[in-house]
């Protein structure tokens, strides 16, 4: 039969089933009959109506991506691996809004033209008003998975298409995307959907549980099902609850276990007037064995559960004492945990590492975002510390520093002979090192675009082809990247491809500027702590910590740790004074020993005349701006390299290692 016989004798098909002249044969699933009908009678639309795909604008696309956050990372994730175990069937793994919108996509490369053909590209709109029934639009209807095999497609244009898609849902049970598998070929068979449907219902749910855990960091959350083994896994119950014990939210297999078919029987009750056990005793359990199940019952038939209770991500913000005695000795160091030592006890910091870890793990790819001195690569250095990977490498490639003509064969290497002055057994690349472990792309916002391109195509494929080579060789990459530029807001200027800030940003994290850290104490002792490593401990007088915390340090935490070990170096018995910090931290933090009465005997820094330190300020202001690069320090001044060296001798501004 011709394409147009096929149409019509579908259309005959569905419209005498529809208008009740056919009986329903039972090989018709009701969700299909239904779509049917709602597509003739609520939509309007005729079965052999031709091909008419509206797809949205390219800012429209943005915006819809962008409103899915962290989301669209832990999606993709999610996703590839999905792919990866359908791979080299026929399939695309499809991601829309929860208007049908198709906001992502994975497909073989080799059939990327047959699923453009068939309308499933970026942008396009895949609710049954659009396109009838099949699976995204459908699923979108029901709430539930779906199949949609061929003709069970309203569209005749769309018979060739196979598809199953699951619901994935917000902490409120509200449907907040769909993740779909669809084939245009012929040959996929009703079972080979069955086994398919099971994935991709496996993964929405996986992506629904993260996208609970991660609307409630501030919640302890309860874990529990009616079997102990289940505790952990997909299938258990999740209950978000505050403080007081309200319960905040539940998720669909909380309702399945405790018998209840709406949210509104679990959420704003008490979470002792459901489980005989009190608020006390649950928040007590969270914050000492969060690991340990233990047994449960509700109060309602008195059933026993297994449970497990995690604290809040995001723990109370506490302030640092700034009133410390007399000396604060280096040895009352806080202890921070070894993973997150480069991390400090900051509120944010934490919440940042905790949700990094999680979604690291996840192979999601993290942006980090944050002014210079911020502490981006420390930061992603212990993320990669605390990961599974971290007894392989950690690559970091400044794309800032490394000379434009050199980051391609800095980043993908290069083989035997490649070009003139080439090593001549060739080199791998930074790529190729990090394979298995961590690559750091710090000042990623200064790629040139023609390396972002390959650098795309790198991550997509998870191959790469070192220069002067034919033959491409696989990695696993692992990508934290940094910039202290907006990087979206380069995207909007077209200095930085979109679609590679969508793959390096599974999720953004903002380092916040030491001057709004809640661990300043915290930090200045450990870094002094490591500054005075080898040597006797040096502690900070109250009226030079109050300096030190009240300063708005535009260098942040390297130019904290370049004060300090300075101050260090200068201090007398082992104990920093005002008079050992720069005069501009002095003179910024009015109210304390100005430099003159401060420093008696004729300190140096006293005897400064007021232009003098204007042009020590003005120096470290520059020297933190190039980070301590004496070239482009000079450059930036106007002055000779030799002239800027003189100018650091005459100030006593020592550089940093
Ligand atoms: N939590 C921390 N505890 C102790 N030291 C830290 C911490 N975070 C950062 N540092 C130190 O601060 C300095 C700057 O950190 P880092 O190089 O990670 O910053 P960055 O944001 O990557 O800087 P840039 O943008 O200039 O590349 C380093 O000496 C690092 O060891």
């Amino acid at each position: 039969m011709g394409v147009s016989a096929l149409t019509a004798s579908h259309a005959s098909r569905v419209l005498s089933l529809v208008n009740g002249k056919a009986k329903p044969s039972s090989q018709i699933a009701s969700h299909v009959s239904s779509s049917w009908e709602r597509c003739l009678t609520q939509y309007g639309i005729e079965p052999t109506r031709s091909r008419e795909t509206v797809v949205l604008e390219a800012h429209q696309l943005r915006e819809r991506q962008q409103s899915f956050g962290d989301l669209l990372g832990v999606a993709r994730a999610e996703m590839e691996s999905l792919y990866d175990q359908i791979a080299g069937s026929g399939y695309a793994v499809i991601l829309t809004d929860a208007e049908g919108a198709i906001l992502n996509t994975i497909t073989d490369p080799t059939l990327k033209r047959e699923f453009r053909h068939a309308g499933l590209w970026h942008g396009a709109l895949w609710d049954e008003r659009h396109e009838g029934t099949n699976g995204m639009g459908t699923c979108l209807v029901e709430r539930a998975p779906v199949t949609v095999h061929r003709e069970e497609h309203f569209m005749g244009y769309n018979i060739g298409l196979c598809c199953s898609a699951a619901p994935i849902f917000n902490a409120h049970g509200e449907v907040m995307a769909v993740l779909d598998t669809s084939s245009a070929s012929c040959g996929v068979t009703r079972l080979i959907h069955r086994h398919t449907m099971a994935l991709v219902n496996m993964s929405a749910r996986l992506i629904s549980r993260c996208q609970f855990l991660r609307e409630f960091p501030e919640a302890n959350i309860l874990r529990f099902h009616g079997r102990p083994e289940f505790v952990g896994l997909l299938h258990e119950a999740l209950l978000a609850i505050d403080a007081e014990g309200l319960i905040l939210a539940a998720n669909d297999s909380a309702l399945e276990q405790l018998g209840h078919s709406h949210r509104n029987a679990l959420v704003g009750r008490s979470v002792e007037s459901v489980f005989q056990f009190s608020n006390g005793t649950m928040q007590h359990r969270a914050l000492t064995e969060p690991g340990t199940i233990w047994s449960i019952r509700d109060t309602e038939n008195g059933r026993r559960y297994f449970a497990k209770v995690s604290a809040p991500h995001q723990p109370a913000r506490t302030v640092a004492p700034i009133t410390a005695p007399i000396t604060t000795p280096v040895a009352a160091v806080t202890r921070i945990e070894p993973a997150g030592r480069q991390v400090g006890t900051d509120s944010r910091m934490l919440h940042n590492f905790h949700c990094a870890q999680q979604l690291f793990a996840r192979r999601v790819s993290i942006l980090l975002q944050g002014a210079t001195g911020t502490g981006k690569e420390a930061f992603a250095k212990a993320l990669h510390k605390a990961s599974l990977r971290a007894d392989k490498p950690f690559v970091a490639v400044n794309c800032g520093a490394i000379p434009e003509p050199l980051i391609e064969s800095e980043l993908f290497g290069y083989t035997r002979g490649a070009f003139t002055d080439a090593n001549r057994e060739g080199r791998p690349g930074k790529i190729l090192q990090s394979s298995g472990g961590t690559l750091f792309l710090d000042e990623i916002g200064d790629m040139p675009l023609p390396l972002q391109t390959r650098l795309l195509r790198v991550l997509e494929e998870q191959e790469i082809v070192p220069l002067g080579g034919d033959s491409p060789i696989p990695v696993d990459l692992h990508v934290i990247s940094a910039s202290h530029h907006d990087v979206r807001q380069m995207c909007t200027s077209g200095d930085f491809r979109s679609d590679l800030y969508y793959r390096l940003n599974g999720t953004t994290l903002y380092l916040p500027l030491l001057r709004d850290r809640e661990d300043k104490t915290e930090l200045i002792q450990s870094l002094l702590a490591e500054e005075c490593r080898d040597q006797e401990p040096v502690s900070i007088r109250p009226d030079a910590l109050r300096v030190l915390l009240e300063y708005s340090w535009p260098g942040n935490i390297r130019q904290l740790r370049n004060v300090l070990r300075t101050a260090a170096a200068l201090c007398d018995e082992r104990v920093i004074r005002p008079s050992n910090l720069p005069q501009e931290l002095l003179d910024e933090t009015s109210g304390h020993e100005p430099a003159m009465l401060a420093v008696p005997g004729g300190d140096a820094a006293a005897a400064r005349a007021p232009l003098d330190s204007a042009e020590r300020a003005a120096l470290l202001r520059e020297l933190e701006r190039m980070r301590w690069n004496i070239t482009h320090t000079a450059d930036a001044l106007g002055i000779s390299r030799n002239t800027l060296y003189r100018k650091l001798r005459k100030h006593d501004i020592p550089l940093p290692d």
